[in-house]
């Protein structure tokens, strides 16, 4: 579909702390597009703060209070609490929430898309677990909704540092290259510079797979220790992403690792991450990670500690397990009770 003004039209499907700071982009972006419309419609899972709704405090007052505090958001950003509404009339779809929602709202938008005029871009990092298996989620999406053109953003991107207009870099992963063009016409600032690669999965699954790698980060330093030994769970996970990649897909290239979206979103994340810091707590405090979300996260969600299972789960599926020690152990100290200092053992079998 398109805007009835002809024009191709942006909707940003998630408002959370980087589906904000994307949406802050692409507004400023479109201003400048002659071919896309002005006006963005950015759906908000509805909540009240103070009483008011959250999607009336982004319209009137123009900040996300909640989710990115201390940061304007253009005007032509419009906060929508129905999904349906926000896809309406739109082409360019950007999906950015905890991968936990996207199954559901994909079916709630399926019916009010036309799929062969749809293009879906997803900044979402995580698998999803499907009665056929675990998937990656551009191939949810293209299952759910029927649509062929899905490309994925993913890369070293701590969102309040993108907000903040630091440099950082970015990775598309493309199937079609027109569309990885629109998408970086869209997206790419002097400040976030973005690299096109023509790998779907493997940009994806770097997202996913170095959350659960930084969980084993904090984990170290939650139990105090140094930097070796840090740089030791970034290498031995970094061996294990590059590892368990092609049994998701055997397209996946060995180059993608070495974009933003492999190695330097791994190490951004094991040291500056929410995952990261909750697993050092989940040490230091002993409290269970869903606590510690609560308690430390004010709403935003944590994805790691979910993956790690989902990740698992895909390992048993394929009866993988043994080829996998550093997950293999991160799954047991999150949901068999096995003990945290056992981290390191059983590691040294990681090699390519
Ligand atoms: N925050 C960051 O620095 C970065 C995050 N990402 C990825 O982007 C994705 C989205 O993360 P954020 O924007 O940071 O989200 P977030 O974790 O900051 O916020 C949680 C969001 O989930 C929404 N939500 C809560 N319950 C919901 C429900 N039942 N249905 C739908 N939405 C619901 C909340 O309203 C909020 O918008 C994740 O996959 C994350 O890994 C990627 C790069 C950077
Ligand atoms: O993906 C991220 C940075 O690229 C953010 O990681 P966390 O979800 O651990 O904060």
């Amino acid at each position: 579909m398109m805007a009835h003004n002809n024009k191709e039209k942006v909707c940003i499907l998630g408002s959370g702390n980087w589906g904000t700071t994307a949406a802050r982009i692409l507004a400023n972006n479109v201003k400048s597009l002659d071919n896309i419309d002005k006006t963005i419609n950015m759906y908000v899972y509805e909540e009240l703060i103070d009483g008011k709704k959250l999607t009336e405090i982004i319209n009137t007052q123009h900040e996300n209070v909640k989710y990115l505090p201390g940061f304007k958001i253009p005007e032509n950003v419009i906060a929508v609490p129905d999904v349906v509404e926000a896809v309406k009339d739109a082409n360019l779809i950007v999906i950015v929430m905890p991968h936990q929602f996207v199954k559901s709202v994909l079916e709630t938008i399926k019916p009010h898309i036309i799929p062969s005029k749809t293009k879906v871009l997803s900044l979402i990092k995580g698998v999803v677990i499907t009665p056929k298996g675990t998937v990656t989620v551009s191939n949810l999406i293209k299952e759910n909704l029927g649509i062929h053109d899905v490309s994925v953003l993913s890369g070293a991107n701590i969102a309040n540092e993108i907000a903040d207009e630091q440099f950082c870099e970015s990775t598309i992963g493309y199937q079609v290259e027109e569309s990885a063009k629109l998408w970086q016409l869209l997206f790419e600032t002097p400040n976030f510079r973005l690299n096109c690669i023509n790998d779907v999965i493997g940009v994806e699954l770097c997202g996913a797979l170095k959350n659960v790698v930084a969980i084993a980060a904090g984990f170290v330093d939650g139990l105090k220790l140094g930097n070796n030994s840090k740089a030791a769970i970034i290498r031995i996970g970094l061996v294990e992403m590059r590892k368990i990649a092609p049994y998701f897909s055997d397209s996946v290239k060995g180059i993608t690792f070495l974009e933003s979206c492999g190695v330097a979103d791994l190490i951004t994340t094991c040291y500056g991450g929410r995952n990261r810091k909750l697993a050092e707590l989940f040490v230091t405090t002993g409290k269970s990670m869903q606590e510690l979300e609560k308690i430390h996260l004010n709403g935003q969600k944590l994805q790691g500690y979910l993956t790690a299972q989902e990740v698992y789960e895909f390992m048993v599926e394929r009866g993988i397990v043994d080829e996998f020690p550093l997950f293999t152990k991160i799954y047991k100290i999150c949901y068999e009770g096995e003990n945290v200092a056992s981290i390191f053992c059983d590691l040294k079998v990681s090699l390519l």
